[in-house]
């Protein structure tokens, strides 16, 4: 465990473009010098409201770089081809080259954006994460998915691009309103479930309104989410599948077959962390009936994302519109749904296309309408 003072810790990210992931409180300060002096001019995607929280950062890149704010939309209403074509025309405007570097400064509905902005801009150029919520620094701004929606579905456009560096300053947190933070946490206890029952062990023994920006816990609770991450991303950071029955990278997929079906249900009004958490709840019962997954552990799922306040039913949608919104899943193969499973505490699986009764009846539970 560690006090806001403690020191920085660096998890390093391996393969064919390493990255360091620092986590820790101040570590906003090192962008300078993590951006280094090769850029004449930097781009920093942000959104208005979180203007005056930048203005530490924007201040010492001004210092030594050209400057230009890319100012998107507040949260998921950036993810769009609309938002990305705003961004490269002021990059063309700008005059913005290879050798210059992009920042993001936001939540994961920025750093997808501004991800995806630096990847396909002359066909991509370096991009740093400034995460500036929970659910940023231990899952979007970690490990090169990038993209937007589109009309049809949630990410559907997007490409790999591994950032150059990712700096998780724990005291930005400080002015997260609970609710983004406790949906932050959706993506901690899914980890915890994926692969490290610490995770779980901790959030089950630790009062949920003592996890603030400053907690010990919560800092150990982000440097394992992000060390479990990483750990899939260096082993397939393409999503091309894993080794000995584990999904590889589909793993940190767990709960989004559903999760994202309900996101697009609700209009992206629904934080993705709290669509996660009922997508979780969903998958552990899918599995129960499937017979892969004990009705402890499955239970278990419930009763941790509601211990830390997030939600655990969901009724605001027909089985049949959830049905076909998953079925545009990237994990989908032709007709064959397929969703990552657990068959315990750190054990996924695949099942590829689980018997319908099992789906519809694990639907019914989640809406509340049979237990
Ligand atoms: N690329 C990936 O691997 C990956 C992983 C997980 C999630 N995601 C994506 O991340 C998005 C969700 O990210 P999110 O939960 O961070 O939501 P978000 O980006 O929409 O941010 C939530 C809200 O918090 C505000 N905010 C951000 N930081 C703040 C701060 N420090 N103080 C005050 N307000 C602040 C934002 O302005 C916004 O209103 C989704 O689009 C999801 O698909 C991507
Ligand atoms: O990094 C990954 O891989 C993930 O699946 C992490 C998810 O938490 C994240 O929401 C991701 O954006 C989902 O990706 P998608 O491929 O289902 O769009
Ligand atoms: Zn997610």
């Amino acid at each position: 465990m560690s006090s806001p003072a403690a020191p920085p810790t660096t998890l390093h990210v391996g393969g064919a473009a390493p990255y360091d992931v620092v986590v820790g409180h101040g570590v906003a300060d090192r962008l300078v010098g993590l951006l280094g002096e090769q850029p004449r001019q930097v781009a920093v995607v942000l959104p208005e409201t979180l203007r005056a929280l930048a203005a530490p950062v924007l201040e010492a890149l001004r210092g030594t770089y050209r400057v230009t704010e890319l100012v998107v939309p507040d949260g998921e209403a950036a993810k769009t081809a609309a938002s990305a074509a705003g961004c490269w025309e002021q990059l063309g405007a700008a005059g913005f080259t290879r050798s210059d570097a992009v920042v993001t400064f936001g939540g994961g509905a920025t750093t997808d954006l501004g991800g995806f902005v630096a990847a396909t801009w002359l066909r991509g150029v370096r991009v740093v994460h400034v995460p500036t919520t929970l659910l940023a620094m231990v899952d979007a701004a970690v490990g090169g998915k990038t993209g937007v929606n589109t009309a049809a579905g949630k990410n559907l456009v997007g490409s790999f691009h591994e950032p150059a560096g990712v700096l998780c300053d724990l005291s930005l947190l400080a002015t997260l309103p609970r609710a983004d933070l406790v949906a932050g946490l959706g993506e901690v206890v899914k980890c915890g479930f994926i692969a490290d029952p610490r995770i779980l062990e901790l959030v089950e023994g630790t009062d949920p309104d003592a996890l603030t920006a400053g907690s010990p816990v919560l800092r150990e609770l982000v440097e394992r989410s992000v060390r479990v991450k990483v750990d899939v991303v260096v082993a397939d950071l393409r999503e091309t599948g894993g080794a000995g029955g584990h999904p590889g990278r589909e793993a940190l997929n767990y709960g989004h077959t559903m999760g994202h079906a309900i996101e697009r249900a609700e209009g992206y009004t629904m934080r993705h962390g709290e669509a996660v958490a009922i997508g979780c709840v969903f998958v552990a019962e899918l599995a129960r009936r499937a017979g892969r997954l004990d009705d402890a552990t499955a239970d278990r799922h419930r009763s941790a994302f509601a211990r830390v306040g997030l939600p655990v039913s969901y009724a605001g949608a027909d089985y049949d519109t959830l049905r076909a919104a998953m079925a545009v899943d990237k994990k989908s193969r032709g007709d064959q749904l397929r969703f990552v499973v657990l068959e315990e505490v750190g054990r996924p699986v695949v099942l590829a296309g689980p018997d319908e009764e099992h789906l519809r009846g694990a639907y019914e539970t989640m809406a509340g309408a049979r237990p």
